[in-house]
C-alpha cells in the first residue's frame, strides 16, 4: 500500500463566534493555513502512479481558488470556518481527483491541525 500526499497553502480571514478565545476571535482577522491531500491505493503498473500528481495538483489549484484572500464565513458552503469544515470542503472538491483518504489542514502559527477521513471515517 502506498500513500502520497501534496499539500498547498492558502491566506484567508475569517470570524469566528462561540469559541473560549474571546472578542479578538470574532474580529474579522486572517491566518496562514497548509492543506494536505493524501491518496492511499497501488500504483498502476503501466504508469508506476496512484494517481498523476498533476491530476491532483490541477483539482487543488482549483480548490485553493475558491480559499486563498478569501473572507471564509462568505463561503456558505463551508460553514462555520472552522479546521473541521475546512478539511470537510477540501476533500468534497477533491472527490474526483483520485479520492483521497484524508485531507489535514494545518495552522502553523496556533499549532493545530486537523484530518478529515470522509464520512465513513
Ligand atoms: N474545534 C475547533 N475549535 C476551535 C477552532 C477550530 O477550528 N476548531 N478554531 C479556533 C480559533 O480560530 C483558533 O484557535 C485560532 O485562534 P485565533 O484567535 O483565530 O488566532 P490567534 O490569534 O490565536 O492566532 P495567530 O495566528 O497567532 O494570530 C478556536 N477553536
Ligand atoms: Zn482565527
Amino acid at each position: 500500500m502506498w500513500e502520497l500526499t501534496k499539500a498547498f497553502r492558502f491566506e484567508a480571514a475569517h470570524a469566528l463566534r462561540g469559541t473560549t478565545l474571546g472578542a479578538d476571535s470574532e474580529e474579522i482577522h486572517g491566518h496562514s493555513f497548509r492543506a494536505e491531500v493524501t491518496v492511499r491505493g497501488t500504483p498502476d503498473p503501466a504508469t508506476g502512479m496512484v494517481v498523476d500528481l498533476g491530476v491532483l495538483e490541477q483539482a487543488m489549484a482549483e480548490v485553493r481558488k475558491t480559499l486563498d484572500h478569501k473572507l471564509l464565513n462568505k463561503i456558505e458552503a463551508l460553514g462555520p470556518p472552522t479546521l473541521e469544515n475546512l478539511s470537510r470542503f477540501i476533500w468534497e472538491r477533491l472527490q474526483h481527483a483520485g479520492k483521497p483518504t484524508r485531507v489535514s489542514v494545518h495552522r502553523d502559527s496556533c499549532n493545530e491541525s486537523c484530518t478529515y477521513y470522509g464520512p465513513q471515517g
